[in-house]
């Protein structure tokens, strides 16, 4: 453990509370001069978010005019042929709407440097590329080095960055490095994982990303619990019977086989944001929305979580196999491309855990997750227990389900109430209803994208949405044991695509006497 990870900074600037302070609500927070070097720029994840992040930032003028993007990746591109990837990939996926004169401003500080992550020279000519930017475009030596890649090689371009003198801070400049998740492959390396990067860089540089936490509507888990009265009241075991986390993809793994296989759904999203999203849910009240206060909560949760003892009864895992997907065939995962036939990957789990605290105790909480599931949705659903006693016949309340209250993730982000009320007519019969929250309804405001706040919380040096190494350890304490579980029990069970994963996840909430919601 690290001094990190609970001793309470004192006056650190990246740990005030930018929620309380009236300066940061009414001003833009804008990164002053700085470079960002992405590591991977021709992955998925860079060409899908994170290109038209750093745009919108840039078109929402979130930018200085002293900024620069280098790509780092295994191609032989040239600058321009870099700002046609970039253009592409702003004109797919970006937010706002295309403006020339700032794609001009933000194109001319596009560099790219070629070669592989294990290369020395490549290497040599980023540190060459880093300073010349420092000289023609004003990045005053700031630089953050976003490691979007396969997660085996973090440890290495660590190393390379400090080999060649590319985390050497100059007096008044920072240099900081975002590290992708999954943080390791299990406790062990996560671990060892840590050790390297914080003998490398001190504990305030080293920006661990989970998006789901740079999603507005997971930001407003902490408004919904603690800004109103309402909740909190009946946020306990009194009232709750079960929660359920789901986080459904209608995706395949796509071109991504070489990251996917062999890493799987539980270490590709229930370690990071299923947990995340669990500890904001079940979570005490922080005594500030500052980083260090927020970490103590969550951390506190994350502890507290107990595995059941029968793995066997209370976790499921699938494979998807061949199917329909928005009424296409589909393949499967053994048919995909980069998939070895014998692979025993799954794109599909489910696990039932417990919170061992006085507000939860005896409340079950159900994450799964998949992909090429019937539709693409997160959400966290709270299930209340039914009314002690109705006053009514069986017959009246023959369709009356629970209560639920629905944080709807994404997509249609908002919130659900479902509660019973009389069908118009002469004869009593009561039913379920929704009662929604919409934001778009709500707020003329646009959410930005998780990665545009992320990344300029980065350019910032604002850590609270950024978990920290304690709580990527206890992701993996709690993850480990299924994850030995069911490498020692054969293959996942395959389930269509276009399911709702594989029966064995449905006898899972069955044996408890419970069913998943159809989101
Ligand atoms: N894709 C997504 O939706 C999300 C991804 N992530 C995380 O982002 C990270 C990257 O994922 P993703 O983009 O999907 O992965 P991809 O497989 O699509 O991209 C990997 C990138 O790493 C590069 N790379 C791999 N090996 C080397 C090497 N030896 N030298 C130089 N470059 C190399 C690839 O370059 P080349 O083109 O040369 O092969 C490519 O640019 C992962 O940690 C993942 O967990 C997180 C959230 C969402
Ligand atoms: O972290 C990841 O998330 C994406 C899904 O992100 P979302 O914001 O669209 O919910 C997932 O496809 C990917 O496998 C995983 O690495």
């Amino acid at each position: 453990m690290t001094a990190e990870l609970d001793e309470q900074p004192t006056g650190a600037d990246g740990y005030r509370n930018p929620l309380r302070d009236p300066q940061d609500r009414r001003l833009p927070r804008i990164a002053g001069p700085c470079g960002l070097v992405i590591f991977g720029v021709t992955g998925d994840l860079a060409r899908k978010k994170l290109m038209p992040a750093v745009y919108d930032l840039a078109n929402r003028g979130l930018l200085p005019p002293g900024f620069a993007l280098v790509g780092f990746a295994r191609r032989d591109y040239t600058n321009q042929d870099f700002a046609q990837i970039v253009h592409d990939s702003v004109k797919e996926h970006a937010r706002t709407p295309f403006r020339e004169e700032v794609w001009q401003q933000l194109s001319e500080g596009f560099r790219f440097v070629p070669g592989d992550l294990t290369d020395d020279a490549a290497f040599e000519r980023l540190r060459e590329t880093v300073d010349e930017l420092d000289v023609t475009r004003g990045t005053g030596g700031n630089h953050a080095f976003y490691l979007s890649i396969p997660p085996g090689l973090f440890p290495e371009v660590v190393r390379q960055l400090s080999e060649h003198g590319l985390t050497d801070e100059k007096p008044g400049s920072w240099r900081r490095v975002v590290i992708e998740k999954p943080f390791g492959h299990d406790l062990k390396s996560a671990r060892e994982l840590n050790h390297v990067v914080e003998s490398v860089f001190p504990p305030e540089a080293v920006f661990r990303i989970d998006h789901y936490l740079g999603k507005e509507t997971v930001q407003n888990i902490l408004a919904l619990r603690f800004a109103n009265a309402m909740f909190e009241p009946i946020w306990n075991s009194n009232y709750v019977d079960h929660v359920q986390i789901t986080m459904a993809e209608d995706i395949g793994i796509g071109g991504r086989a070489g990251y996917y296989d062999g890493i799987g759904a539980a270490r590709d999203v229930i370690q990071n944001h299923l947990l995340q999203l669990l500890a904001l849910v079940a979570m005490e009240e922080p005594v500030s929305f500052d980083a260090w206060s927020l970490r103590q909560e969550k951390k506190k949760v994350l502890n507290a979580v107990q595995l059941p003892e029968r793995l066997d009864l209370h976790s499921a895992r699938g494979q998807y196999a061949a199917g329909w997907a928005g009424g296409v065939k589909v393949k499967g995962y053994l048919q995909e491309d980069g998939i070895p036939s014998t692979s025993a990957t799954e794109t599909f789990a489910a696990l039932r855990v417990d919170v061992d605290t006085r507000r939860w105790a005896g409340v079950p909480f159900y994450l799964r997750t998949g992909k090429r599931l019937g539709r693409r949705v997160t959400e966290v659903a709270v299930m209340f227990k039914r009314a002690p006693h109705l006053p009514f016949t069986k017959t009246e309340t023959e369709e009356l389900g629970q209560n639920a209250l629905v944080l709807r993730i994404q997509p249609d982000e908002g919130i659900t109430v479902r509660f019973g009320a009389k069908v118009p007519g002469t004869s009593m019969e009561i039913r379920d209803v929704n009662m929604d929250f919409m934001y778009g309804g709500s707020f003329t405001e646009s959410s930005p994208e998780a990665y545009e706040r992320l990344i300029l919380d980065v350019l910032l040096g604002d850590p609270p949405l950024f978990p920290q190494h304690t709580e990527v350890e206890l992701g993996w304490k709690i993850l480990d044991p299924v994850l030995d579980y069911w490498a020692r029990h054969g293959k996942p069970e395959q389930y269509a695509s276009g399911d709702w994963g594989p029966d064995s996840a449905h006898e899972m909430l069955a044996r408890d006497g419970r069913a998943w919601r159809r989101p």
